[in-house]
């Protein structure tokens, strides 16, 4: 059976204060689930949020990392510093990072080389834009993205990656992929990474699906077989709005 994730990313939103008051709505409601839960606040907030739910059954990730141990990276954080504050799980290449931020997939590669190395579990993002779909060819970029990014990386790697297929034209559009799209999507994820890997690791590793997921069509990508879980934006950001996520799982 593979883990079952709820997964929000803040994205560049909340004070600390703000951070402090979502964080204690959702510790006081947060269902009793077999799904794991995390959130992924920014920088600055994360020690504080991670104190603040030591307590609690959510767990902290951060946003990006950069691939170096350390030194002249201006505005950049390390794996380590991640770890030295008590997280072991990151987001990597968001498509924000990737289209406003200029990340590729050769970096991501290297991003994903430290976070293994570092054993970290890494949150992979990835996934067409509207113009791939739209020309049909939303599945060979899909597995270009997979093949550049990680496809050098060792089996046991595997173990260490959860997969977030995020569809550039879902995401904060309010257009959600159709259940059946993320379906199939998933579907193919699983099919070249058995290719390229195997069965056992197909299987095995959990994929979310992100772009506008919202309480009333969770439970709808959620059914789907492949579906693992989902990596929610804007509505992880209201307490009542990523409970009712988390119980759509
Ligand atoms: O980018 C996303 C999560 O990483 C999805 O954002 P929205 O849920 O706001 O569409």
């Amino acid at each position: 059976m593979r883990t079952q994730i709820v997964a929000g990313n803040w994205k560049m939103n909340k004070t600390m204060s703000e951070t402090e008051v979502l964080l204690s709505e959702l510790s006081a409601k947060v269902p009793d689930t077999h799904a794991q839960v995390i959130v992924a606040p920014t920088f600055v907030n994360l020690v504080s949020a991670k104190n603040s739910l030591e307590s609690s059954t959510i767990q902290v990730a951060a946003q990006n990392m950069h691939f170096a141990d350390n030194g002249a990276f201006t505005g950049e954080i390390s794996a380590d510093m991640l770890l030295d504050i008590g997280l072991d799980t990151v987001i990597l290449g968001h498509s924000e990072r990737r289209s406003l931020f200029g990340e590729d997939d050769a970096l991501l590669a290297k991003k994903m080389n430290t976070a293994i190395e570092k054993g970290m579990t890494a949150i992979f993002c990835f996934g067409e834009e509207l113009d791939d779909r739209k020309s049909g060819n939303h599945f060979s970029v899909v597995e270009n993205q997979l093949k550049e990014a990680l496809f050098h990386l060792e089996e046991k790697a595997w173990s260490q990656i959860v997969l977030a297929y995020e569809p550039v034209w879902a995401i904060g559009t309010g257009e959600t992929a159709s259940p059946e799209q993320a379906q199939e999507m998933h579907a193919f994820i699983r099919k070249t990474i058995a290719e390229a890997y195997n069965d056992g690791i197909a299987n095995n590793v959990s994929i979310l699906y992100g772009g506008s997921v919202k309480p009333g069509n969770a439970a709808d990508i959620f059914s789907k077989p492949d579906v693992d879980g989902g990596l929610i934006g804007g509505a992880s950001l209201k307490a009542d709005d990523f409970i009712a996520i988390i119980k759509a799982i």
